[in-house]
């Protein structure tokens, strides 16, 4: 196969490109080369190798990869809540222009609940079990935001309102036991938004739940993500639950970034070979009945001894020579996208680009096929 040479490319994403975080409204959260790493007795686990993206306010942006592709890592670095041996060694984290790496424990805990806020699959990880979910909402309430009890217990009950729990006056004198699983979801969801936080990252949050109750909660994000003006980040392995509520999907593998695309030209026109085989594994696709789901092959990297060029050249079929040897370069084909593939260099052949333009043809689905 013929090698490349480095062609035009950007290695990172640059502090300008505003189209790639599409509209207007003022950016909110930006990862710069963030690395993170697990000091781990059997040595320095990589699990986060130069993150970037960027995120503006009030938008809903996906991330999506396969498990242990480093979702769940950039989340709780975000959020300063990586459990030990995990600390970030690299890069910078900016909300609102001020670097997160840089505030001490006490600044982060009032910025957790207040303005930056995390829901999880499991909601028991977020509800204590032995005080009733309207004490659960007024202690949220009250430590970040000075009013009275009265007050915040009016707003628990609205709150519980807002996110479609019959009788909220009566409900907010239950323990989290006595709701069903899709109702604690949303009681989950309610504390997190108590303070109309300016970031929501909800990590796997339908997973758990069944095919009908997972629909309600997504509507129930689009929802609130309109009246409040929330920005979410949705991390999950599942394509189809992204594409219903995001604009904007980040692909990672093996804790780097593969792709990033809006989410309508991610489906129609995926430009990395992973996320071609994420689509072509993409259960329920409206393809028709002879269509054959075709899981990727392989395991993804070892993050003790990471691969010196792409991280999914093992299991790439389309990957040249230079994809073992170098990491990718990240480019820019068009507006509002970027790519980590040696493919895309001006240097690929017209036999590697012809194979991918085929891979590709062979994965594109419209959003409709995508929706379950
Ligand atoms: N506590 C830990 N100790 C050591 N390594 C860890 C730890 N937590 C995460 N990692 C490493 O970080 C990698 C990324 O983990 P992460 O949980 O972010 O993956 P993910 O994409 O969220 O997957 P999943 O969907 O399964 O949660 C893991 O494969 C693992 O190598």
């Amino acid at each position: 196969m013929t090698d490349v040479d480095a062609g035009r490319a950007i290695r990172s994403l640059p502090s300008d490109e505003a189209s790639l975080s599409g509209g207007a409204a003022p950016e909110l959260l930006r990862l710069e080369d963030l690395h993170t790493s697990f000091f781990t007795h059997v040595g320095e686990v990589k699990a986060l190798r130069g993150i970037d993206f960027s995120l503006r306010e009030g938008e809903a942006f996906g991330i999506v990869g396969e498990s242990g592709s480093g979702k769940s890592v950039t989340s709780l670095s975000i959020l300063r809540l990586l459990p030990y041996p995990g600390r970030v060694t690299k890069g910078r984290l900016l909300f609102r222009g001020e670097d997160l790496l840089a505030k001490s424990e006490r600044e982060m805990r009032s910025l957790r609940g207040d303005d930056l806020t995390m829901i999880f699959q499991d909601p028991m990880t977020s509800l204590n079990p032995v005080f009733t979910v309207g004490e659960q909402i007024v202690e949220v309430l009250r430590l970040h935001r000075k009013i009275s009890k009265k007050e915040a217990w009016d707003r628990a009950v609205e709150g519980l309102r807002l996110v479609g729990i019959p009788s909220p006056e009566k409900r907010v004198r239950h323990y989290p036991h006595q709701f069903s699983g899709g109702m604690r979801q949303r009681v989950m969801i309610a504390m997190a938004l108590a303070c109309e936080p300016a970031l929501l990252i909800a990590d796997e949050p339908t997973t758990a739940l069944d095919v009908t109750i997972q629909a309600q909660m997504l509507d129930l994000m689009n929802d609130l993500r309109a009246k409040i003006g929330t920005a979410i980040i949705l991390i999950t392995h599942d394509l189809a639950v992204v594409s219903e509520v995001c604009s904007r999907i980040l692909v990672m593998y093996g804790g780097q970034v593969m792709e990033e695309a809006s989410a309508d030209e991610l489906f129609a026109e995926p430009l990395h070979p992973y996320t071609i085989g994420l689509l072509r594994a993409i259960p329920g696709s409206g393809r028709g009945a002879g269509h054959r789901l075709v899981p990727i092959p392989g395991t993804p990297p070892d993050l003790l001894l990471p691969p010196r060029g792409c991280p999914f050249v093992e299991r790439c079929p389309l990957a040249l020579r230079i994809c073992r040897e170098r990491p990718p370069r990240l480019y820019l084909p068009k507006e509002g996208r970027r790519v980590a593939c040696w493919l895309h260099d001006e240097g690929a052949s017209d036999g590697a680009r012809s194979r991918l333009a085929a891979a590709r043809d062979g994965a594109a689905l419209t959003p409709e096929e995508v929706i379950r």
